[in-house]
């Protein structure tokens, strides 16, 4: 009988959520994640969520690794039965011990619970965690400003995490992390906190702790309450504060999406400047890009003023390309000034 509970236990596929707001590190966590799985014979899959058209973030994962891509969209609104599709596919064609889910910056953590229960329905699969990370310095920044959609989302995906990582510890003073630890475990007095440096931590505590089944009936019970404290109310994007605007889920009520193929190489510097003079709305970028001055392809990052460039040599064909996020700024604006950019390249 024990064994026939443990041969059913290892049966089933480990699904693993990575939440956490846009830029805070998810990436760079599922790439520890898959190193610790393989270091501990594990055989990973992911299932990719991007909101641009683009999967940037897939490039920077071992090409090994089965991956579904979920694009030009989010997964809590737009295409969240797709997930519970796009995991029975994975789990049938790969039979993985583990599946990790990175999910947009801007997903409702709790709406996508619901796609991974109903698919346990169908394929023996278990989630079996939810680990957000935060990026200390955006959420110093939202409490100090203490209201907006995007603060209520940050909260949202904190209070719905099995483990939180308390990430980019490198970019905020000791002060500042002591304080905003106190607050992530007041909002969420359930979730072990970690304090990472580009989401470095000892993970057998994600294998051990994020299985926690307390902390995930607790993000249960928290998306019920939440429902029921928002019914009546018009719900729109499935719960996200988002509400969706014309097709395909690209435009968010506050977040804008902008994807944009870029025609031929650029100069290096003239891009490096057209980064750092982003307008103050666009706090998410990132891209393919070749240039002019440089023999190789790079995979761009620009994350709340930091940028950062990751030499590649893409294993399939994909297109130089360029991905802007954020609120409240112009798009024609934006693509203007890119157009300048390949126009002086071009000289
Ligand atoms: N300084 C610093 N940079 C970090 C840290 N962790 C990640 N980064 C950088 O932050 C940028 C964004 O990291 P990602 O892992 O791509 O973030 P993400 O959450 O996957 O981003 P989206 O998928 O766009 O939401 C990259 O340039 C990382 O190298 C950290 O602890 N410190």
């Amino acid at each position: 009988m024990e064994n026939e509970e443990r041969n059913r236990t290892e049966n089933v596929i480990g699904v693993y959520l990575l939440s956490g707001f846009l830029g805070s590190g998810k990436t760079t966590l599922l790439r520890n994640l898959l190193n610790e799985s393989r270091r501990k014979g594990l055989k990973p899959a992911v299932l990719m969520n991007e909101a641009g058209d683009v999967n940037l973030d897939g490039l920077a994962v071992d090409a090994s690794v089965p991956m579904a891509e979920l694009l030009g969209g989010c997964i809590c609104c737009t295409i969240k039965s797709d997930v519970g599709m796009e995991l029975l596919n994975l789990a049938k064609r790969y039979r993985p011990d583990v599946v990790f889910i990175e999910s947009t910056g801007i997903a409702q953590p709790l709406e996508i619970i619901d796609a991974v229960s109903e698919t346990s329905l169908y394929e023996r699969l278990e989630l079996r965690g939810i680990l957000t990370v935060v990026d200390a310095g955006h959420l110093l920044d939202r409490v100090r400003i203490g209201s907006g959609k995007t603060f209520k989302l940050m909260k949202e995906q904190i209070r719905a995490s099995t483990l939180l990582l308390l990430n980019k510890a490198d970019l905020v003073r000791e002060e500042e992390l002591r304080e905003l630890e106190d607050l992530l475990r007041e909002w969420n007095p359930r979730a072990d906190v970690v304090v990472t440096v580009k989401c470095e931590t000892d993970l057998s505590a994600i294998w051990d702790g994020a299985g926690d089944r307390s902390a995930l009936d607790a993000a249960r019970r928290q998306e019920d309450r939440e429902r029921g404290e928002e019914s009546g109310e018009e719900r729109n994007g499935g719960g996200s504060p988002f509400r969706v605007l014309g097709s395909g889920g690209r435009d968010h009520d506050h977040v804008n999406v902008v994807t944009y193929y870029l025609p031929g190489p650029l100069d290096s510097t003239a891009f490096e400047r057209f980064l750092q003079e982003l307008p103050e709305g666009i706090y998410r970028a990132k891209g393919i890009v070749t240039f002019r001055d440089t023999a190789s392809r790079f995979l761009f990052q620009y994350a709340y003023r930091e940028s950062d460039f990751l030499r590649i040599t893409p294993q399939k064909t994909v297109h130089d390309a360029a991905v802007f996020i954020g609120e409240g700024f112009s798009r024609s604006e934006l693509i203007g000034r890119l157009e300048k950019l390949i126009a002086n390249a071009e000289e």
